[in-house]
């Protein structure tokens, strides 16, 4: 099914249902049962109101009156002082439902949001300078973690939702929280809609352009990033020459890919950039590296680890925990002799050494190699490869020194830094041998 796609329920399919035991919840708990699926009635207990317990037990009744299967959990915990009791309970709630519909099998899940629920939550986003994502509203269809999170109703006016109830005859809650004036919707539902009850429909037609408009824009940053970036390196120079409105649009979606960034650093990123400088900015997780017109992200590199002895005269992946990657050894000219590389140390760049990248090219500083082969300094610190007589075997990042070159005609193995970045499917490697 496509990802945004709202499911369709065929006879016997497992169909879980949010069920407050407010008016819309039961109302919608109402409808499923009716659907010919097997219906699974899930509450939340948040532990915030007394109440909660008697609610526990109407909505098991109702639930069983209806002819679905009941689950429940309980919250534990508080939020945290300074906290919103709102999102405590939303992250909370979400992942409850997520874990007792996943846990009796299913992959659908209900909920009974409706058009007035869309335009509550476009007007809020909008007072918080949202940006076309949050605008959207919520999604009619979404899959999250192998879960679909549908909401059939969200084009729906309550009224409709309540006439429903009163023609079926059904009991719900009042829950005295949707009063209290101490949460946001609840001022917002008290004071927009007595004055202005007739921009239920407009709010969400607005919240449904910004949903197209997000669309367009995510597939504008999917082409652009394929242009711009290779590997892990985006081509900031190439990104000045879009206009101002695209180049943030396709910065913020790269960004996005890596760490949760403010949009300030977005545009302080495309203001302070130079062509040609070596800049850096630090984001939530770690930090953004401008080096030779190309924008990297670095996570904070750990402490190297202590020198140590490793045989890499095997072909195969070597990983090397704590260097943050892997040593591919393989057999292939040019490369170093088997016997070499038995006992070789490896350790951290110290700051004298010195490199030879091929047979024919200059011995060089170290560092000057680097910035020959325009390696970022965040990636110079290793690891570096000696062999019992010290010499220079390889540096992460640069490749073989060719002073440990085998004799032509030798058997010889060839080695190849990857970074963990580079190895998707590391889990399941273990150091292997020919
Ligand atoms: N405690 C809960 N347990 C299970 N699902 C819940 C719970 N609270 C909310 N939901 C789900 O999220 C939807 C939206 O929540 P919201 O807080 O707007 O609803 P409500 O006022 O509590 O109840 P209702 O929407 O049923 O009238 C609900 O319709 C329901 O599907």
């Amino acid at each position: 099914m496509a990802a945004t796609a709202t499911p369709r329920i065929a006879e016997n399919d497992l169909v879980a249902v949010a069920f407050s035991g407010g008016l819309d919840s039961t109302a919608l708990l109402h409808t499923a049962t009716r659907s010919g699926a097997r219906v699974l009635a899930l509450h939340v207990h948040h532990s915030l109101q007394p109440q909660a317990d008697h609610w526990v037990a109407h909505c098991e009744q109702v639930a069983r009156d209806f002819g679905a299967a009941f689950a429940c959990m309980r919250l534990s915990g508080a939020p945290a002082v300074g906290d919103s009791i709102e999102a405590w309970a939303r992250d909370g709630r979400h992942r409850a439902l997520h874990d007792m519909t996943v846990e009796a099998g299913g992959d659908l899940l209900l909920l009974a949001h409706h058009r007035q629920d869309q335009a509550e939550t476009f007007l809020l986003q909008a007072m918080r300078g949202a940006g076309l994502a949050g605008l959207a509203g919520m999604p009619r269809a979404q899959w999250r973690d192998g879960l679909c999170w549908a909401r059939p109703w969200l084009d729906q006016p309550r009224a409709l939702i309540h006439a429903y109830a009163a023609h079926h005859g059904l009991r719900w809650i009042e829950d005295p929280s949707n009063d209290d004036g101490r949460f946001a919707r609840n001022r917002l539902r008290q004071a927009v809609w007595p004055a202005f009850p007739a921009a239920e429909a407009g709010l969400v037609q607005a919240a449904r352009w910004a949903q197209q408009a997000n669309a367009l824009v995510a597939e504008i940053a999917t082409e652009d990033l394929a242009r711009l970036v290779r590997a892990d390196r985006l081509d900031l120079a190439a990104l000045a020459q879009l206009s101002p409105a695209r180049a943030s649009n396709a910065l913020r979606a790269w960004l996005a890919t890596h760490t949760d960034a403010p949009a300030s650093l977005v545009e302080r990123l495309l203001a302070e950039w130079q062509p040609g400088a070596t800049q850096a900015w630090p984001a939530p997780g770690g930090a953004l590296h401008a080096y030779r017109d190309g924008l990297f992200w670095a996570t904070p590199t750990a402490q190297p680890p202590a020198p140590g002895t490793v045989d890499l005269s095997r072909p195969g992946l070597h990983p090397q925990p704590g260097w943050g990657g892997a040593w591919l050894v393989q057999a292939g000219e040019p490369g170093i002799a088997p016997l070499r590389l038995a006992r070789l140390t490896q350790r951290a760049r110290a700051g004298a050494e010195q490199f030879q990248r091929a047979p024919d090219s200059a011995l060089r500083s170290l560092k000057k190699a680097c910035q020959e082969a325009g390696l970022p300094p965040w990636r110079r610190g290793g690891p570096l490869l000696f062999d019992t007589a010290e010499q220079l075997i390889a540096v992460s990042g640069l490749g073989m020194d060719a002073r440990a070159f085998a004799e032509k005609d030798e058997p010889a193995l060839s080695l190849r830094w990857l970074d963990d970045s580079a190895l998707p499917q590391r889990e399941g490697v273990r150091e292997s041998a020919a």
